[in-house]
């Protein structure tokens, strides 16, 4: 019984202390779990709050994006028409979206929104249309003089686009750099560093930028510029050990440069030109940009005047009807612009509606961007957005075919030798550098597949007006015309005996703001022998 009792109670003791024993351990790894479980609570919060942060800007993102679209699409005026916004807008969808945008999306590249998203990319600009921006963004700074600081704030002239940040003009620099531009490099990194200083949340590392502007600087020839530079990178980074040696670099050039300026100075020879260490910090220009047509050409394109000719008193607007029946009805609206050789514009000559009616017909057959090289006379693609060209038949349209016979009503001339209507539709940017519109003596295989002579004359239509530049510029008599929509430029381009009139060289200014579309029309020798019209010139 003892046993009885005992061995039970042993059993039960056991037990109990067996049960109390995982008791005791099922408890504290029951603490151990709600520990646990409390860490997992504050693990799902910060999750949810990383999430809630990933999904605000994205949130952000997408209000910006929904704000930005309406905005430009809402407005009459082309917002994407002013060359900072759309640097900013290409930004957007490269840089931007690479850094800011991309890695906020975390679901499966199956999913549906990675596929739309993909799929509209495809609409987007690219990283090769950011380049293209910039180099446009550079070109219209140097050819209209633009401070690089307003531009970061956003102005160009008086006309307001969005404002830059320190990233955005960092980014603009780097490109520069990257195609060893380094006048554009050292320009946009100090408007960089500008920026940085006012920006509450910072958009790019101070250290980075003067890391540029400080190689920028003594690829410039500017030795001192760059070591200050490196020693304020070093009081941000003290152990940047490429720093460390470019100071010492420096140090050491700059030691030289002084111990030679010493060693002038005892012999009595004049100290060094200062240009001989600054030699870089000119905008670097090519042996055609340096000549005289070419700054002539950009004067002129600025506004400026060039040739100061006084020819205001003598030039005159009349009613034109050459007793033409559709011209007594409607009289075309000359107005002299020049007297020799003979340049004038008429206005009015396209109403708004045709214009409209020849851009829905060209805007499907515009070609790539294109220019006529003048140097090489090679039409060639070019540099980003130039112009581009369509070529309307007169069968096209009735518009396209009232449009020339009203050019043959106003001029006299016949079109039956005349080329086909040529659209062009100029971006931001495009211009078409001076040259002339017929061709040379030696240039034989020029329009000889024609069989129609040389240009002797050039209708030019301005289809839009520009916002700023986009003038027409000759470049060696000093005149400018800006776009008037509706009216139209004509000019003769040979003399009476055939020959070239040189005093007709023109160029298409860079457009800087707004788009700009043109139609030439020119006109040819043959079928003109009896209808050229009497000169006012003498010597034509
Ligand atoms: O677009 C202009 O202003 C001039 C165009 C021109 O000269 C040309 O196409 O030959
Ligand atoms: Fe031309």
């Amino acid at each position: 019984m003892k046993f009885g009792v005992y061995v039970p109670c042993l059993v039960v003791a056991c037990v109990a202390t067996l049960a109390f024993g995982e008791l005791f351990s099922s408890m504290a790894h029951l603490e151990t779990a709600l520990y646990a479980e409390r860490d997992i609570a504050v693990a799902i919060k910060d999750y949810i709050h990383e999430e809630e942060k990933r999904l605000d800007k994205l949130r952000k993102i997408a209000n910006d994006f929904s704000e930005h679209s309406s905005k430009a699409l809402a407005s009459d005026k082309n917002l994407l028409a002013n060359p900072i916004n759309a640097y900013l807008y290409m930004k957007r969808f490269t840089l931007d979206w690479d850094k800011e945008v991309a890695p906020n999306f975390q679901s499966d590249p199956d999913s549906d929104v990675h596929k739309k998203i993909e799929e509209l990319k495809g609409y987007l600009p690219t990283y090769q249309d950011l380049k293209g921006a910039v180099t446009a963004l550079l070109r219209l700074q140097d050819t209209y003089k633009l401070d690089t600081n307003h531009l970061a704030q956003g102005r160009i002239r008086s006309m307001m686009a969005n404002s830059m940040s320190a990233n955005d003009c960092f980014e603009i620099g780097k490109l520069a750099y990257q195609s060893e531009d380094f006048y554009h490099t050292a320009m946009w990194m100090q408007a960089s560093l500008e920026k940085e200083e006012e920006e509450k949340n910072k958009t790019v590392p101070r250290s980075l930028v003067l890391d540029y502007l400080s190689y920028a600087s003594l690829m410039q020839g500017d030795v001192e510029r760059a070591l200050l530079l490196t020693n304020e990178l070093l009081t941000i980074l003290p152990h940047h050990t490429r720093s460390q040696n470019n100071r010492k670099y420096y140090e050491k050039l700059l030691e030289e440069q002084r111990r030679k300026q010493h060693r002038r100075g005892e012999d009595g020879e004049e100290p060094e030109a200062k240009e001989e260490t600054n030699q870089f910090t000119e905008r670097p220009l090519d042996d055609y940009r340096k000549s005289e047509e070419f700054q002539t050409y950009e004067s002129l394109c600025r506004g400026e005047d060039t040739h100061n000719y006084k020819l205001k008193h003598k030039l005159k607007c009349r009613y034109v009807n050459k007793n033409n029946p559709r011209l007594l009805l409607k009289p075309a609206k000359e107005e002299e612009v020049y007297l020799n050789p003979w340049i004038v514009v008429y206005h009015d000559v396209v109403s708004d509606k045709e214009i409209e009616t020849i851009k829905k017909i060209a805007t499907p057959k515009l070609d790539r961007a294109t220019v006529h090289n003048p140097r090489t006379g090679k039409l060639e693609t070019a540099e980003y957005r130039v112009s581009k060209s369509a070529w309307l038949k007169d069968s096209d349209d009735p518009v396209i075919h009232n449009v020339n016979n009203r050019i043959s009503d106003i001029t006299g001339l016949s079109m039956e030798s005349a080329e086909e209507l040529q659209i062009a539709n100029y971006g931001l940017g495009g211009q078409y550098e001076p040259h002339f519109d017929f061709a040379r003596k030696e240039e034989t295989s020029a329009f000889r597949d024609l069989g129609s002579g040389n240009r002797i004359a050039t209708w030019l239509t301005y289809m839009t007006d520009v916002d700023a530049g986009g003038a027409t510029v000759f470049t060696s008599i000093g005149v400018k015309l800006f776009p008037i929509k509706g009216a139209a430029a004509f000019w003769y381009n040979l003399y009476r005996n055939g020959d070239g009139i040189f005093d007709t060289r023109h160029a298409a200014c860079p457009v800087l703001v707004g788009q700009k579309w043109v139609s030439n029309k020119w006109i040819h020798e043959r079928g003109q022998e009896f209808r050229r019209p009497c000169s006012i010139n003498m010597d034509e």
